[in-house]
Order: C-alpha cells, then structure tokens, then sequence
C-alpha cells in the first residue's frame, strides 16, 4: 500500500451528486479526486437527460413540420435526416463536457478517467483503459456511481443485443420497426420520439396501462395520445422469448390476456428498468452493505454502513432523477459541514417529457385513496386554459388535490403543454405551505399556462 495516495475526499463515479461535491468541497480547499470511469459528468448530460430532450425537440420540430398546414406554413414532408438529428445532439454534448471539464480545473478537483473498485476501506484502485493502476484513499469517500439498464434473462433477450437509450441516441438511421420493451418514462419517451422521427413503433409492456403507477385518467389520456400518434400499444403482455437480433429481425413471443402474441420489429430497445453499479466494485472489501434490489444501504443522511463512507444518487437507491440527486448532494454537503440534513419528507416531483408532458408533484388519487387520506379534487381540462388555445396544444387536463378538511394542497398533476414549467409554481406553493387559495387570489400574466391555476383552483368545490 506505500503507493496509495491520499486525499480528503474521494468520489466514485461522476454523477450528479458526485461531481458537485466534488466541485464545491475543492473550491472549499479540500483535496478531492473524482474516479470516472467514461462520461465526463455522469450519465445526465451524456446519455441520459438531456440529450433525450434534445432528441425528442427534434421530434417536436419533425411534428410542427407534420402539422404545417393546419398553421398555414407550407408542408415540408420528407425523410428525417436522423445522422443530423445525432449531431445536433452530440455537439451539445460536447459543448456540455467542456463545461464540466472548466468546473473541475476551476475547483480543482481532480479528474481521474478510469475504472474503480474498493480494494480495502475507504481504498480505491483505479485501473486505465491504456494500461495503469492508481490507488486512491480518502478520509471520506462517496459512492457515486449510478444504474444501467437492465437486460432480464427472459430466453433471447441478451443474444438479440437490444438497444439500450445509449445506442437509441446515437442511431443515425431511423428504425424501420421499433419495439419497445417497457412502458415507462425511457420507453414512452423514446417511443413517441421516434415515431415522430418516422419510425414504426410497439410498445410492449408488462402491465395493464402505460406509464402504469399513475392515476387511470393519466394512463388512459397517455394511452390515447400514443394510440393518436400512430404508435401500437401491447400492454397486459407477459414475454416469454425472443429471437433474431436487433437491427435485422427481431420477434418477440409472449401472452396477452390468456392468449399468444408474436410481436416483430427490426429494433428492439430494452426500456424495462435499471440495475444498480453497485456489483464487482469491491463495496463487500469496504464493509459498504447493499439492500435487497442491489442499492448500497444508506441512512436518511445518505451514510452507508462504512464509517465516513456516504452514497448518493441511484446507487444509493434515491429516486431516479438528477435533480434528485442533486438535492443528495446538498444532503451530505451540510452534512459533511456538521449539520443534519435527511432525505426523508422531501419533494420528488417529475416530469415525463412525452409531448405534452405529464408532471406530477405529492399525491396521486391512487396513493391518496391506498393511505385513506381524504381530499377535494379540482380538475379542469387544458382546454380551458387559453394559452394552449393560442398553440393548439388543448390535449390534456390538470388536476389538484386539496385536503378535506383544510386548504393545503396535497398534490398535482399536469398532463399537457408545459406541463412541467406550470408545476414548478405549484411546488413552491406546496413547499411553503400555502393555502391553495394563495395561488387561486394570484395575477398571473395573461395568457400564460401558470394563469390556468386560477382556472384549476377556482374549480375547487367547498369543504364537506
Ligand atoms: C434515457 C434517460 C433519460 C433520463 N431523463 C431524465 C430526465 O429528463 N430528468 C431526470 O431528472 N432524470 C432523468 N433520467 C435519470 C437521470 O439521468 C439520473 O437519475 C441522474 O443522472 C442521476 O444519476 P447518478 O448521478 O446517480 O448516476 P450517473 O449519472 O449514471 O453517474 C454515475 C457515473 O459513475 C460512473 N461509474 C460507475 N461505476 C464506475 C466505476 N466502477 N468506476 C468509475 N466510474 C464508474 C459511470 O460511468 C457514470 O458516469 C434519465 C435517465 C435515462 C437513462
Ligand atoms: N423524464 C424523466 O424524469 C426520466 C426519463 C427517463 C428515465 N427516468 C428515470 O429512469 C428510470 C428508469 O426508467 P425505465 O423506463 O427504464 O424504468 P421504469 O421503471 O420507468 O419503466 C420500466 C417499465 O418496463 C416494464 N417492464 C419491465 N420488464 C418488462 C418485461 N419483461 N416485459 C414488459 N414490460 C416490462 C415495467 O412494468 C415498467 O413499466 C425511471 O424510473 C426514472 O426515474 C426519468
């Protein structure tokens, strides 16, 4: 061990939470090392968030262009240019490495590009792609590195080499038949994005609905959106094989409903939900404990079961999304600095970037009813909120619930245009515990979406 070096602090993959602890505690004199093993700053901006987003904002332009004539533009039908569509998105990537490459020399932590494992606690052994070993130690250490997705072993599955979003994002060809495998938030997404693209699209999902943890009325307008947009849907299908391989032919057998499927298609993208890196990384050599679903056991504080070890982010089992993890990374910062921050009771909004998208913050009808808490339910259709007028965007509705006996609100929902921009004003209503008659009294400008939450909270009816 004489070559180990040493440092205050010694991050494990560069993900949300990792990289700004990183960042903020080298700014604060700390030595840091962050060990990374390929994407510079994690999966978010890399293959994940936001070059999804950009790639389905080349579907939203693709279906304006669609939908010229109904605003009088000229129709400009033709083949997407999807090699265009991935440059667009991998220049902003590159754009979005470079500034995080300028964090890392502006703090001065320290970036180091290579494969880590936990050889002893609080030890890390870093190999190189060229050939190359480091060994790192940190007074502290952080545990930072992230899921992938998850290829079950249905029979034929790992042989058909489906795409994960990582190969979806970089395809510069649009897939003849696409079929999706999972009806969540990476499925519907890409889904609808690449349908739009111009691709043929299944969706094949285990449970009865879409997007099937939300509310009915939120699964069956998702449901009828896809079903407008041409995309074929087989819920209720339980797979049972496949064969071929993705890029050629792809067949997938299974069971809907008591009865046979074959569903065929020339790309299959596994979207069915994410394992944790948390195996062959050493964390047993580092007494860091692992849960039943493979996540490295954390306190509220975000402490794993080594002394002066913390995880964060997906690995630790925080819900998975990246402003999520970010507030992980103010937990253990204040921590780290004496205080006592927990996760526990804070807000986990979410927005699924289908077009329009579908935000939700606190409680659903669903988990109201499952815990028998008592509400009142304001909902309206987006339709009565002019702004989507103006856009011709009127699909959808937003709903509020408020409680019975008191005017806090305990929830939202919002499946339509802007959907997720409109719900940041409702959090902030929620987080300050104001009554809903705050926002409902508010001058919102004219005509904005936000406006409609005079609309939604005037359609609230009395206590009972
Ligand atoms: C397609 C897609 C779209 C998404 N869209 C959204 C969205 O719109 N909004 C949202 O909030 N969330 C979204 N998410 C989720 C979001 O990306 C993650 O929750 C978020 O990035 C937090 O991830 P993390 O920091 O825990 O891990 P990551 O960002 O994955 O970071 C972990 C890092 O650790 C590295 N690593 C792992 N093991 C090792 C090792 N042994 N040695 C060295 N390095 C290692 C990995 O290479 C990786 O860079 C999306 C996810 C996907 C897949
Ligand atoms: N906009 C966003 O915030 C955003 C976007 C993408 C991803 N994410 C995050 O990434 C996480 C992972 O996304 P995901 O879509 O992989 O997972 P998910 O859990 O959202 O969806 C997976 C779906 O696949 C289905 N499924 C699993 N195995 C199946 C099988 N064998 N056959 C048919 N269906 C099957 C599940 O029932 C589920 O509906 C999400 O939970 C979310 O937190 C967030």
């Amino acid at each position: 061990m004489s070559n180990t070096e040493e440092y205050n602090v010694v991050v494990l993959g560069s993900g949300e939470a990792g990289k700004y602890l990183a960042w903020t505690l080298a700014s604060e004199g700390k030595r840091v090392a962050v060990v990374e093993r390929r994407y510079v700053g994690g999966s978010c901006p890399n293959i994940a968030c936001l070059p999804s987003k950009n790639v389905i904002h080349s579907a939203k332009v693709a279906s304006y262009l669609r939908r010229a004539a109904e605003f009088g533009l000229p129709a400009a039908d033709g083949p997407v240019d999807m090699a265009a569509v991935r440059d667009r998105k991998r220049k902003m990537v590159d754009g979005l490495v470079e500034m995080h490459v300028q964090k890392y020399r502006a703090s001065g932590a320290e970036l180091v590009m290579g494969s880590g494992t936990f050889i002893a606690p609080r030890t890390i052994e870093v190999v190189f792609g060229g050939g190359g070993k480091r060994t790192l130690r940190g007074e502290t250490v952080v545990v930072c590195t992230g899921s992938r997705a998850q290829i079950d072993d249905t029979p034929g599955l790992k042989e058909a080499r489906p795409l994960t979003h990582v190969e979806a994002l970089e395809l510069d060809r649009v897939p003849e038949h696409l079929v999706v495998l999972g009806g969540g938030y990476i499925g519907l997404e890409l889904a609808q994005a690449m349908r739009r693209l111009g691709s043929r699209v299944t969706v094949v999902e285990r449970n009865g609905a879409l997007i099937h943890r939300e509310d009915p009325d939120v699964t069956a307008a998702v449901g009828e959106l896809f079903r407008d947009e041409g995309i074929e849907i087989s819920t209720g299908t339980m797979l049972t094989r496949v064969e071929g391989a993705s890029g050629e032919t792809v067949r997938l057998y299974g069971t809907r409903g008591g009865a046979d499927v074959m569903i065929e298609g020339t790309h299959l993208l596994a979207a069915a939900g994410r394992t944790p890196n948390t195996d062959g990384i050493g964390l047993e050599r580092a007494g860091i404990g692992i849960d039943h679903r493979g996540h490295v056991k954390v306190n509220e504080r975000l402490q794993t079961t080594a002394p002066n070890v913390w995880a964060v982010g997906e690995c630790a089992g925080s819900p998975y999304f990246t402003h999520i993890a970010y507030d992980d990374f103010r937990v253990v910062h204040d921590n780290l600095a004496g205080g006592s921050r927990v996760t526990t009771g804070r807000q986990v909004p979410f927005c699924l970037f289908t077009d329009p998208e579908l935000a939700r913050v606190g409680l659903s009808e669903r988990a109201a009813k499952e815990r028998g808490t008592a509400y009142r339910l304001a909902k309206i259709p987006m339709g009565s909120v002019l702004r989507t007028r103006t856009l011709s965007e009127t699909r959808g509705f937003m709903k509020a619930l408020i409680q019975a006996d008191g005017d806090r609100i305990l929830g939202f929902t919002a499946f339509g245009v802007e959907a997720g921009e409109v719900m940041a004003v409702v959090q902030v209503a929620m987080a300050a515990g104001l009554p809903y008659t705050a926002l409902r009294d508010t001058v919102f400008t004219h005509p904005t979406i936000a406006e409609g939450l005079v609309v939604l909270f005037s359609a609230l009816p009395g206590r009972t």
